[in-house]
């Protein structure tokens, strides 16, 4: 009876993890109808940490809550509520951005104007609650806004030369010229769950590496480069510190907010005792969208091919597509969707038709 656990991070903007384990395993199923499976979908503190946790983790309940949504509307969505712990009696609440603020959340992109308010306002929703923990993973972001939103949200107020408030997202953070955290409310516990390292600015900065996808243009990357720099100096942080460009600017945001930054997927797996469920597993299959050069060290799938190989159980990918620059030598067997479904549209327009496939390839190859 082959034992297989299944954690895959979500395939972005396509299928989440959890339906792309799920997919993986009737797959496989189909061709070894006596495995058993343990689901531990994965994620890197970008979209679908909550859900990781949820999944993982017994007595987790969501907590709806509406905020100010990166399209500049309302937006219904929830934090998550860990039971209390012996470390942290009032229960632990966990937030990630990518559901309050992030760029899947729009149908249109904003680059200047959409900002990390709404992750802000989640964050006071459950410290209202009186969580005394927070893990917040940050990653998957609409906006540029060096974390200025959330960090008002939470109390903090940035002002322009007259003292006015500045507009909100990366259109203000040009004019702010002080900064007041007189009212900014304390942090409790925080560990903050990173999707990367890069720093605030600079050439692998915030503005420059992850700028263009949220749509701002070629031109506009020095102005808002130079923004949060200026930022960074007003508050005192070290911007070339790593993770301190995840998601905008707001990694540097949650340091000044006393926060502690960690890499995600490293801290999600430990969070959600996935070292445990792989400790008697003969096979893990991980994935993700796009397996490619940068799929190097701290992504979910070379992370979970890691931790595979030091419990001795066989690692198996399948990623939406995968690029000819990846290192897929991690893995005993890796199937791409792309090749499978013969086309990168027809992958994207069925993931989980095609993951199912996958499941039954990677099992018919071990
Ligand atoms: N079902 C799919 N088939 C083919 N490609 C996919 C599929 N799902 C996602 N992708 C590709 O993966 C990209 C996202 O990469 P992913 O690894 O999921 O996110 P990130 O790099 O932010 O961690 C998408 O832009 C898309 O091109
Ligand atoms: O939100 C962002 O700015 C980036 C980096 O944190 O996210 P992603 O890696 O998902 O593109």
């Amino acid at each position: 009876m082959t034992r297989v656990v299944l954690a895959p991070d979500s395939f972005k903007g396509t299928i989440t993890a959890a339906d792309a384990a799920a997919s993986l395993a009737a797959g496989w199923a189909s061709v070894d109808p006596s495995a058993t499976f343990v689901h531990r979908p994965m994620a890197d503190g970008g979209e679908g940490t909550v859900a990781a946790f949820a999944a993982a983790v017994p007595g987790a309940r969501r907590m709806p809550v509406v905020v100010d949504g990166p399209a500049g509307v309302p937006l219904e969505t929830s934090w998550l509520l860990l039971p209390p712990s012996a470390g942290s009696p009032g229960g632990t609440g966990v937030i990630d951005l990518a559901s309050t603020s992030g760029i899947e959340l729009l149908d249109d992109l904003r680059p200047w104007d959409a900002d990390t308010t709404g992750f802000g306002q989640a964050i006071a929703a459950a410290l209202d609650h009186g969580v005394t923990r927070l893990v917040v993973g940050i990653g998957s972001s609409a906006s540029t806004d060096g974390g200025t939103g959330m960090l008002s949200a939470l109390g903090a107020r940035f002002l322009d030369a007259s003292g006015e408030p500045v507009a909100r997202g990366a259109r203000g953070v040009a004019d702010i010229a002080s900064v007041d955290l007189s009212a900014l409310r304390t942090a409790p516990q925080v560990r903050v769950l990173t999707d990367v390292t890069n720093p605030l600015v600079g050439p692998r900065g915030a503005a420059v590496v992850f700028g263009p996808q949220k749509g701002l243009d070629a031109s506009e990357l020095p102005d808002v480069d130079a923004g949060l720099a200026r930022l960074a100096d007003l508050l005192g942080l070290d911007a070339a510190l790593p993770g301190t460009g995840a998601a905008g600017g707001t990694g540097g945001a949650l340091v000044v907010w006393g926060a502690a930054l960690a890499p995600g997927a490293a801290e999600v797996a430990e969070l959600i005792g996935l070292a445990d469920a792989i400790s008697d597993a003969d096979i893990v299959i991980t994935g993700e969208g796009s397996y490619d050069g940068q799929s190097g060290d701290g992504k979910v799938p070379s992370f979970i091919a890691g931790l595979a190989a030091s419990a001795g159980a066989v690692a198996l990918l399948a990623a939406g597509r995968i690029t000819a620059d990846s290192d897929v030598s991690l893995f005993a067997a890796s199937a791409s969707l792309t090749d499978i479904a013969g086309s990168s549209d027809a992958a994207l327009a069925e993931p989980a038709r095609w993951l199912r496939e996958a499941g039954a390839l990677l099992a018919s190859s071990v």
